[in-house]
């Protein structure tokens, strides 16, 4: 149609020449892309229900010092307060606004939204920082972070000296570290009011605040935060949120703390049960999201599964279903979240599908709280939630599918509803949902404390059972951590950080017993091996079994396998892999073609593409801790001996030894386990092995197991064994 060419005012038509260059085309095109698009934004901002809260809220700050603020989903809470606070001062002198999430993706995402909102280069004024990737600088005065980080920061500056203020944000989902922070941050208030010398000016409600000289300190401080002489303090405001919790039950924790409530949500959200309860919800779960594809109109769909393997099972059947559907009803594309998915490739849930198409997002409950994805209309959740489990009793730990609570239903449905009306499909009865608990019970009840203890302890909190928690875990729970971590030698007998094996191991961000392991493996001379170890066994299963393939995978997997254990098996697969990229790389040295080939190796191999990505990812994190601790990377070459003694000194609490009729007994617990049938050795039945972990699936097994000497446990463990007999 030549006449189009024509109709536009100073278009161009075909085969005539432009005078104007196309790079300054397509640069004034996106300037006024980026133009509507603000604009946009900031109407969408001032539609928000927070919007015409501002000025209270600034007030409500400044008169209280801690704030518990309950809004629904969607209302503005976690991108606009912070900003609110900073144009109300909160951010003069260089202050910096602190906000915590339990999870990284959450912390990533919104960071990176209220970086546009404000116009401002991420990791400038606003950043984010989470476990290995800190995007923040000194001009960051919006800092979105995980929970665990701002525990970690405690370590460096236990009265986080350079908030102003910190938001517990999503403080429903009562994480370990959520927990923990809370008792930690109503010290470090109390503890910055005793050694205030300014005072925030509280009459001024808009505008900057100004810093006056202040009160003495009257209050109660804990002795584990003595300052440098000399040193002063501003206050700090605390704020917990969440658009789910039990405001009085907080609130009764800080002391009768304010607690404020924002009205309204911006876009309604239709909530649709089932008649009766359904038997297989993965089943039913494909079925909705077909009838939604069929009969609904245009939107995103987000379906809450349980875990990796629910989610590329689903996966899987909705991709074979589309493929049977008439061709101009194939216009879906699945993607899927999960936390031990590598980041990057957890960002793709946010990118919008190709033109026409319609994005099934798969994801577990990592996508409950606090994220928008945009696009999403659609809500799926059939009612049940993978849960971490543990009993110190036996220490077994285990991972339960568990119903969810009214809470986690309340946040999943507010993923809908966030760009426009929105619908949520509850795979349930509606009298299910009103027998649901209110609140998930808090992890700190249900997990192994050894990690969490050996913190407190670097911060100088000595008296664990004496801390001020929330919801106190159970004593049986901290006395077994306790004498774990004296026995990895974390701990002195006075329950002391030692030094400088506890000061190193509470440096790295893993579990003790796999710091113990980093840090021993350097006189084993096998630290490169066991690098490789722990970032294998920080990830999901690296081996990956179809259910009709099973036979061919086994065969797969026996090019890597090692009769001496899992751990040397892991080794050899990350090694083969390594060695195939390097080989890859003399082909076709283009990313996209040695991630294409890796792929292409990993199915023919049986090994989980997406997990190796992730353990290579963890690897290059640890190496850098390693790096920066002075520890020498050497490598025991061909004598896995070494490697296997340094394992029995490292895992030596996680022992087993065989028993006459072929079971095995933890020899921590006395507990009857297997060893679980997807071990290289569970065919060989060693007299005795360590363990990487016990979990209870359909009985206790032992999984990662290596075979050891038991005289080795004497030997190289005597603060244990030798106390042991
Ligand atoms: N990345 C984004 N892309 C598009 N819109 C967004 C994005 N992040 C936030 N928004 C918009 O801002 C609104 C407020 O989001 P915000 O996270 O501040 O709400 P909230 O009250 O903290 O919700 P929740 O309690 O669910 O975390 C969303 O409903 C959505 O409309």
């Amino acid at each position: 149609m030549p006449s189009m060419a024509n109709a536009t005012e100073g278009g161009v038509g075909v085969g005539q020449k432009s005078n104007v260059p196309s790079s300054a085309k397509n640069r004034s095109v996106e300037q006024s892309q980026s133009l509507a698009r603000k604009a946009s934004i900031a109407q969408q901002r001032r539609s928000l229900p927070i919007a015409s809260a501002e000025k209270r809220l600034v007030v409500e700050v400044r008169t209280h010092d801690t704030l518990i603020i309950v809004g629904e989903t969607g209302s503005g809470k976690t991108t606009q307060l912070p900003q609110f606070l900073f144009n109300g001062g909160f951010c003069d002198g260089g202050k910096v606004i602190g906000i915590t999430q339990p999870r990284r993706v959450a912390a990533v995402t919104v960071a990176k939204r209220v970086a546009e909102e404000c116009g401002v280069e991420l990791g400038q004024k606003v950043g984010y920082s989470i476990r290995f990737e800190d995007v923040t600088s000194r001009s960051t005065r919006i800092k979105y972070m995980t929970d665990g980080l701002l525990l970690r920061e405690a370590l460096l500056d236990p009265f986080l000296s350079r908030y102003s203020v910190i938001i517990v944000d999503e403080a429903h989902e009562r994480t370990v570290h959520t927990d923990v922070l809370l008792g930690l941050l109503k010290d470090v208030q109390r503890a910055r009011s005793k050694y205030n010398t300014t005072q925030i000016n509280s009459d001024k409600v808009n505008g900057n605040c100004s810093a006056v000289s202040g009160k003495e300190g009257i209050t109660h401080c804990p002795s584990y935060l003595k300052p440098c002489q000399g040193a002063k303090f501003f206050p700090l405001k605390l704020i917990i949120m969440s658009a789910s919790l039990d405001a009085r039950g907080f609130s009764e924790y800080f002391g009768g703390a304010r607690a404020v409530h924002i009205q309204g949500r911006q876009y309604p959200v239709d909530i649709l049960y089932t008649y009766d309860p359904v038997r297989d919800y993965l089943n039913a779960a494909l079925i909705t999201i077909l009838q939604i594809h069929l009969e609904e109109g245009p939107g995103d769909i987000l379906v809450f599964l349980t875990g990796q393997e629910e989610i590329e099972s689903v996966e899987r059947l909705v991709r074979e279903r589309i493929r049977h559907l008439p061709l101009s009803s194939q216009n879906v594309v699945t993607v899927s979240i999960y936390s031990s998915l590598p980041s990057e490739q957890q960002m793709k849930v946010f990118r919008p599908p190709p033109p026409g198409c319609r994005k099934v997002i798969l994801a577990t409950n990592i996508a409950e709280t606090s994220v928008t994805i945009p696009g999403i209309k659609y809500v799926i959740d059939p009612g049940v939630v993978k849960a971490r489990d543990y009993s110190a009793k036996t220490g077994l730990e285990s991972l339960v599918i568990v119903p969810t609570s009214k809470a986690q239903a309340l946040q999943r449905s507010g993923r809908a509803g966030r760009e426009g009306p929105g619908k949520c499909f509850r795979l349930y009865p509606e009298s299910v949902f009103f027998e649901l608990k209110d609140s998930t019970l808090p992890e700190i009840k249900r997990c192994n404390l050894s990690s969490i203890v050996l913190q407190l302890k670097a911060l100088g909190i000595d008296d664990i059972i004496g801390f001020d928690f929330m919801d106190k875990p159970d004593r049986d729970s901290i006395k077994k951590s306790l004498e774990q971590l004296i026995a990895l030698g974390a701990l002195t007998d006075e329950y002391k950080l030692s030094d400088p094996v506890g000061q190193q191991m509470s440096r790295l961000p893993l579990d003790p017993i796999h710091s113990k392991a980093i840090i021993l493996a350097t006189q084993y001379n096998c630290l490169e091996e066991m690098l490789i170890t722990v970032s294998m066994l920080s990830v999901e299963s690296i081996f990956y079994s179809p259910h009709d393939k099973l036979e061919e995978a086994k065969v797969a997997w026996k090019r890597f396998s090692c009769l001496e254990g899992d751990h040397i098996t892991l080794i050899n697969v990350y090694r083969a892999s390594v060695e195939f990229i390097e080989k890859s790389k003399i082909k076709d040295s283009r990313v996209k073609a040695i991630e294409g080939n890796l792929k292409k190796w990993c199915r023919e191999n049986f090994i989980n593409n997406r997990s190796l990505r992730h353990a290579q990812d963890v690897h290059s994190q640890i190496g850098g801790h390693v790096q920066q601790m002075g520890l020498t990377v050497n490598s025991c070459g061909d004598d896995m001996l070494q490697f296997r003694r340094c394992l029995a000194a490292s895992f030596f609490l996680n022992a087993a030894l065989k028993q006459p009729d072929g079971s095995y007994r933890a020899m921590e617990s006395g507990q009857r386990v297997q060893i679980h049938p997807s071990s290289m050795i569970s065919g060989t039945k060693p007299d005795c092995v360590i363990y990487n972990e016990l979990v209870q699936t359909s009985r206790p097994y032992l999984r990662y197991v290596t075979r050891i000497d038991p005289l080795w446990l004497p030997e190289l463990a005597p603060q244990y064994y030798a106390a042991q007999t």
